[in-house]
């Protein structure tokens, strides 16, 4: 991956305020110091493309082989817009519920059954989020097999989803944020110490997780 437009990411994440330290809730109930609120890259169209690049590059580095590309609802929706304007292959994106009214459909866009599709994340805790958007995608019969996250918290995420059948990219983790707001001056080791025993110690990892998510 091109080093400096990597550091320039990490610069940007900072300023816009994706780095958040305090006290934070999230949906397991988990109680964190840390948070990385990547959906305010839709405010800032450079960082954007800036993410579409970067991903763009796993995706050629990987030589990862697909067909369409769908985004985890709804946070990663404009990153995934972003990779699929980058790599100019087309995108579909899925609901969380069909609506009752309308084409009714659960996944929009155009898509064939067995064509392989690409899912785009922004942050990943434990990779709930990815392996429940790839069992709902794989019922519409779409062949998931990657996915890949600007950020990785380093929970247990990577080893989730790959026991889930789907290979597990990103384009930086929790520590390479973290080991550079140190060296840029803008945290201390001893929080940045603090915060990686927290994310360890709060690591799940699961034979398999269950979303039961088995039905159309
Ligand atoms: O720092 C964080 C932590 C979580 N998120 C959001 O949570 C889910 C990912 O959690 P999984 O356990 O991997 O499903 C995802 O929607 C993130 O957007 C976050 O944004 N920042």
């Amino acid at each position: 991956m091109d080093r400096a437009e990597l550091e320039s990411f990490m610069d940007n994440l900072y300023e816009i305020g994706s780095v958040k330290f305090g006290e934070f809730y999230l949906s397991t109930g988990l109680k964190t110091p840390v948070y990385f609120d990547l959906r305010l890259i839709v405010s800032h169209p450079k960082v954007l493309q800036q993410a579409g690049r970067l991903i763009k590059q796993i995706i050629e580095h990987n030589k990862l082989n697909f067909e369409i590309i769908c985004g985890v609802p709804y946070g990663a929706f404009a990153v995934a817009t972003a990779v699929s304007i980058q790599t100019d292959k087309p995108m579909v994106f899925k609901r969380k519920e069909v609506k009752d009214y309308g084409c009714k459909k659960m996944v929009e866009g155009v898509y064939k059954a067995g064509d392989s599709c690409l899912l785009i994340e922004d942050v990943v805790v434990y990779g709930t989020s990815i392996i429940e958007t790839s069992e709902a995608l794989r019922l519409y019969d779409l062949n998931v097999t990657d996915a890949v996250t600007l950020l990785d918290r380093q929970q247990g995420g990577p080893e989730n989803v790959k026991e889930n059948n789907v290979n597990f990219f990103s384009v930086i983790k929790a520590s390479d944020l973290l080991e550079h707001l140190v060296k840029r001056g803008k945290i201390n080791q001893e929080k940045m110490d603090e915060i990686m025993d927290f994310l360890k110690t709060h690591s799940f990892q699961a034979s398999k997780i269950t979303t039961g998510n088995n039905e159309k």
